[in-house]
């Protein structure tokens, strides 16, 4: 698995994919930051009249609902619908799932649109696939990784998308396997928006095209393994931020051999 996941940081750095990001407010400086430090060209667009093109140009697209309103929701709808047209990898950052109607919603018709992988926190994780009352804090979960996991397999199975739940263990699954990540520090909760960065830098990795389930284990575990990294460099939170580019930027495949700590078991 170290392997395939040091071959495709590599590949990353190399083919420099160009990922569309339709994402909120809050962070769309940050990923955007977070994909030009590992490699990638991030391309932050959201005008209606531009969406289709800059769809079909890209290696990727990052959806994150994080501050949605009508507008930008139509903007997710035309992108989305676009790169299931075109088999055009593509990501889903259900931000907030559960808060409103307004956010069910807009998720209930992103998710027709069939996502190669969804990335969200437990609550996240786990309101997406009931709908029901289950709520985080806001933005924030108020759940363990691991009580998403029943969720992410019944999400697997309805909507045929890889399912990545983030939190003190990260989890990637499939219909065949999961894999736990046990990299990350807690202080990355105490940055905004680095579960939003690790959904773009998931979203540079798929932009290879080649294996989704591992391009995702790729880009959930660098992202994690440079949070813990750069949070042994810092004082707080934003030392964190900034030594996480710096990380990003220069994680080698030293460092992943020695830190990362991940395991593979059979679902
Ligand atoms: N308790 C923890 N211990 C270690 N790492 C953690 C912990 N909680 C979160 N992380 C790491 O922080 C990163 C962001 O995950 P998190 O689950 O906080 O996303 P999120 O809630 O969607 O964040 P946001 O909405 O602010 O973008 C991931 O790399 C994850 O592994
Ligand atoms: C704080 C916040 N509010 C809406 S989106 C966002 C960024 C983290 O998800
Ligand atoms: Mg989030």
């Amino acid at each position: 698995m170290e392997n395939q996941i040091i071959q495709n940081l590599q590949a990353v750095r190399k083919k420099n994919p160009l990922v569309h990001n339709i994402t909120n407010f809050v962070v769309m400086n940050n990923t955007a930051n977070a994909l030009l430090a590992i490699g990638a060209s991030p391309v932050m667009i959201h005008a209606h009249k531009e969406i289709e093109t800059i769809v079909e140009i890209s290696n990727s697209l990052v959806i994150n609902i994080g501050t949605a309103d009508d507008y930008w929701a139509e903007s997710m709808l035309i992108a989305a619908k676009k790169a299931n047209q075109i088999n055009k990898p593509w990501i889903l950052d259900p931000v907030g799932a559960g808060i409103s109607t307004f956010r069910n919603d807009l998720l209930k018709e992103l998710l027709t649109y069939q996502p190669t992988v969804i990335r969200g926190n437990a609550s996240e994780i786990m309101a997406l696939d009931s709908f029901s009352h289950i709520q985080g804090k806001g933005v924030d979960s108020s759940h363990q990784s691991n009580q998403a996991l029943q969720a992410a397999q019944n999400l697997n199975q309805k909507f045929d998308s890889i399912i990545c739940i983030s939190g003190a263990s990260d989890f990637v699954v499939d219909n065949h396997q999961i894999v736990e990540i046990k990299n990350g520090h807690e202080m990355m909760t105490k940055v905004t928006g680095l579960g939003c960065s690790a959904t773009a830098i998931i979203g540079a990795f798929i932009g290879l095209n080649e294996n989704a389930f591992l391009e995702t284990i790729s880009g959930m575990s660098i992202f994690s393994l440079a949070g813990e990294l750069a949070q042994q460099k810092s004082n707080g939170p934003g030392s964190l931020q900034m030594n996480l580019y710096d990380i990003l930027y220069n994680l080698s495949e030293e460092e992943i051999r020695s830190h990362l700590r991940i395991s593979v078991y059979e679902n």
